[in-house]
């Protein structure tokens, strides 16, 4: 049965309060989860340790990084290893953010890198991919995201592949309030779906959790989570407000399995 996942990419928010508060917020929220859906909480670096301990008892809750380097280590000023991150019990890490990819010009080539590395750590990748609206509007998405999971994913074994969760986040749809229709995202799921069966074989596709991200909230998240092929979402904004983010989380909660 695949997995399916609520996680909250907190971005570049919050000061030590207000993370303390929602924390709180979150840990004291009682969740009706099945044993196949968790929760994965991506705060900025800083905070990774503080809410590591702060949901040690909440088996439920997972942590994640936003991001991390192509090296184990080095003179990388600035910089964080996977490594690093494995080592404070951080579980997951999202590479290939849209964000990453255009405001810090990070390539395929380079993502590839970083999965690997994260990989070798012991670390989950959540790998983000996902078209502009330019390409959207030329009905091009699909051999665009074809060629950033061919460029980026499809050099992975199987058996490293099963490890990789995918979050299918169109770039016009993210922090815009304007979310993909839930048949938009479902047609480009099973695509994904589609392409890792061809690549691969059927029985790994059906196993990977594929994740929708752009506008998720809680009065759309429901009939987001009902698609077939949507194993949940990767949320932004709406991670940020304990209340929205406890109402997504219940609408994944009922979520039937789809495999
Ligand atoms: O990683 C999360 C995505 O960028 C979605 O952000 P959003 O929910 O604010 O649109």
């Amino acid at each position: 049965m695949r997995k399916q996942i609520v996680a909250g990419n907190w971005k570049m928010h919050g000061t030590l309060d207000e993370v303390r508060l929602l924390a709180d917020q979150l840990h004291a929220a009682a969740f009706h989860l099945q044993h196949h859906q968790e929760i994965v909480i991506c705060p900025p670096f800083v905070y990774l340790m503080l809410l590591r301990e702060r949901f040690l008892d909440r088996k439920e809750f997972h942590i994640g990084a936003q991001n991390c380097y192509t090296e184990p280590s080095g003179a990388f000023t600035g910089e964080i290893a996977a490594p690093m991150l494995s080592s404070i019990g951080v579980e997951y890490v999202i590479i290939g953010h849209s964000e990453r990819r255009q405001y810090f010009h990070e390539t395929h080539d380079m993502l590839a890198k970083k999965i690997n590395i994260a990989l070798q750590s012991g670390l989950k990748p959540i790998f983000c991919c996902g078209e502009p609206l330019d390409i959207r509007r030329q009905q091009a998405q699909n051999a665009y995201v074809e060629k950033q999971l061919q460029e980026s994913l499809f050099h992975l074994s199987e058996e490293q592949l099963r490890q990789i969760v995918i979050a299918y986040e169109p770039v016009w749809a993210i922090g815009t309030g304007v979310n993909a229709t839930a048949q938009q995202a479902q047609d480009m799921h099973a695509f994904i779906r589609n392409l890792i069966a061809n690549r691969y074989h059927a029985g790994i596709a059906d196993d990977i959790t594929i994740l929708y991200g752009g506008s998720v909230k809680a009065s759309n998240a429901a009939e987001l989570f009902a698609c077939p092929d949507v194993d949940g979402g990767l949320v932004g904004g709406a991670s940020l407000k304990a209340e929205e983010f406890i109402r997504i989380v219940e609408s994944l909660a009922v979520k039937q399995s789809n495999h």
